[in-house]
């Protein structure tokens, strides 16, 4: 991919809320010009977020391709065979072609591009959006390291960016992809037991945002593993050692885990199919 970070022409085949995600921190590095962005998806729906960005949309996944070098799958794993299969004749070994459709395997892009094409399986979750995304990405042999450092770079503004082998990429989507529904849910949990010990509804879900916002930066910015961070809110024979001898009866640890093995699990699924 030899040109200008200026001049790289851009594509999203697919316009919902991770290809806004990644687009909006595409742009937030400074480093791409919106009028080289170019969009595509079959309804008018989600396109005018992405011209409120600058960027030029279209209802042909084609098009997209053609206009573009650095090109990012962002539809459903189901619908990714049908839109490979429309853009592959229009798809060059100048293009770079990054998949975040969860499951999708490196293989089967691979399959479903012309020989040679650099390819990229990339999976952001949802905080993107807010610039605190966790993104691991994994590339194809047509892909190069220089492609590994130009996408991190690019992407730094939707958070944590990490690359590693594939077999890393499903594991990621369960427990960071889907792992943040399963935050929201501890989080509803949280403030419905402040609910049951009497605080009104609305407070309760702006502590329990609080409270879990609070730890996660203490878990990212301390230095410190979660097991001291809780060995210090614990005292002895105090209010934290009940409460944690309650979640244990209630095999949250296993629960947690057993939901990042299902997830990773329907991911490779996925990848099967
Ligand atoms: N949502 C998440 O938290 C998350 C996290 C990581 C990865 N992913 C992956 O990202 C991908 C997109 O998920 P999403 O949540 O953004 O979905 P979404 O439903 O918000 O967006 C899908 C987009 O694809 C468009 N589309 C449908 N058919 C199309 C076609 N034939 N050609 C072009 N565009 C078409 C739709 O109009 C829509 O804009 C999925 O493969 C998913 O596995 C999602
Ligand atoms: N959302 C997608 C799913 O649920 C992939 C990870 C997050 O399949």
């Amino acid at each position: 991919m030899e040109c200008e970070l200026s001049q790289l022409k851009v594509g999203f085949v697919g316009a919902g809320n991770m290809a806004y995600a990644v687009a909006e921190g595409l742009l937030k590095s400074g480093d791409i010009s919106a009028d080289n962005v170019t969009v595509s998806a079959p309804s008018d729906r989600n396109l005018p977020r992405f011209q409120a960005l600058g960027a030029r949309v279209s209802h042909s996944n084609t098009e997209v391709a053609c206009a573009s070098r650095l090109l990012f799958i962002a539809v459903k794993p189901h619908l990714v065979p049908t839109v490979l299969g429309q853009i592959s004749p229009h798809v060059t070994r100048q293009h770079v072609v990054v998949s975040v459709a969860a499951g999708v395997t490196l293989a089967t892009l691979e399959e479903l591009l012309p020989d040679g094409v650099g390819v990229v399986r990339l999976m952001p979750n949802l905080p993107c959006v807010l610039q605190e995304g966790a993104l691991l990405l994994a590339r194809g042999s047509g892909a190069g390291p220089g492609v590994e450092s130009l996408l991190k770079r690019l992407l730094a503004p939707c958070g944590l960016v990490e690359a590693g082998p594939e077999g890393w990429i499903d594991a990621h989507t369960g427990m960071s992809g889907s792992g943040v529904a399963f935050v929201y849910l501890f989080a509803e949990a949280l403030a419905d037991g402040g609910v049951k010990m009497g605080i009104p509804a609305a407070l309760a879900q702006r502590i329990a945002a609080q409270t879990l916002l609070g730890a996660g930066l203490m878990l990212r910015d301390c230095g410190k593993p979660a097991s001291v961070l809780r060995a210090e809110v614990c005292t002895p024979g105090g209010t934290t050692i009940h409460g944690l001898h309650a979640l244990e009866k209630g095999g949250v640890r296993a629960a947690v885990m057993s939901a990042v093995e299902a997830a990773t699990e329907r991911a490779r699924e996925l990848g099967r199919k």
